[in-house]
């Protein structure tokens, strides 16, 4: 399924938090959101799960505007892995990955057989099948963080928005969580902090900056030495990864950053 935002802007407190936002994820694409602390990666993400809604413009999937679709309709097209969603009830592993299947029944309906297949299926997929009887309260937060996108995964949706998915994971789970992403054929919009990750894995990438699309292509186009300083402020060195031929960033120490400042 394909996702678009046309010239999407959100408000709050009186003031534009994000404005203008155009981008495409097309159908099984890995699309990365990039930008600085409070460049206005999150809210235009709540604003394609439709928990902002915007002031102008809109957000399409297939073409049709998100708010036409029904709420239960919009849940089977699109999970969401938010940043920072936690629950302070204590829900066993299992119980918290079956939500995932709730727009697929009511709410009194019981899990049929193939749902909790499907959720047996996704909580391996990301390496917890041992945690299924666990409370979530006792998880790590890494551990709660793959609950969480097992949870996204069995929902089944087309497109999978993802809010800083590797935040709390080791690096064999970043690397392994984001393989596992992009390997489900999922449309993915994700905001990335790590732009090595993002380089290695996204497709195309749009960076953020003060609530405004600053540049959108590839990594290779847009991750280049010179946005890196307007955007971020820092000094890197583009690379070629040896074996995937994708460029990787090598910064700067901070001290000849302050030596070029003065
Ligand atoms: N409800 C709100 N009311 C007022 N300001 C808000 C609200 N939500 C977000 N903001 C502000 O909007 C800006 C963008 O925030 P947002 O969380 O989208 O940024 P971000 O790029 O995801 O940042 P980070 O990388 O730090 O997670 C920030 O300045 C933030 O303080």
């Amino acid at each position: 399924m394909d996702l678009s935002l046309h010239g999407v802007t959100v408000n709050a407190a009186g003031r534009a938090l994000v404005e203008d936002v155009t981008l495409d994820a097309p159908a099984g694409r890995f699309v990365g959101l990039l930008g600085p602390n409070g460049s206005g990666k999150s809210t235009t993400l709540r604003a394609v799960y439709h928990v902002l809604k915007p002031a102008a413009g809109a957000v399409l999937l297939d073409g049709r505007p998100l708010d036409t679709l029904a709420p239960r309709e919009r849940a089977r097209a699109i999970a969401a892995v938010a940043q920072e969603s936690h629950t302070e009830f204590d829900f066993t592993v299992a119980e918290v990955v079956a939500m995932g299947r709730l727009p697929h029944h009511g709410l009194l309906d019981r899990a049929t057989a193939a749902d909790l297949g499907i959720c047996a299926a996704a909580l391996r997929q990301v390496g917890l099948a041992d945690l299924a009887g666990r409370g979530v309260l006792t998880l790590s937060g890494g551990e709660r963080q793959r609950v969480l996108i097992a949870r996204a995964l069995a929902q089944q949706p087309k497109i999978l928005v993802l809010d800083e998915p590797t935040n709390h994971l080791d690096i064999r789970h970043q690397l392994e969580v984001l393989a596992l992403v992009r390997r489900s054929g999922l449309t993915v919009l994700a905001a990335l902090h790590d732009l090595n990750l993002a380089a290695a894995v996204c497709d195309t990438v749009h960076v953020l900056d003060g609530g405004r699309l600053v540049a959108s292509g590839t990594p290779a186009d847009v991750l280049t030495p010179e946005l890196l300083a307007d955007v971020f402020g820092v000094r890197a060195h583009v690379v070629p990864h040896p074996a995937s031929g994708r460029p990787q960033l090598l910064f700067d120490r901070l001290e000849s950053q302050e030596d070029s400042h003065a």
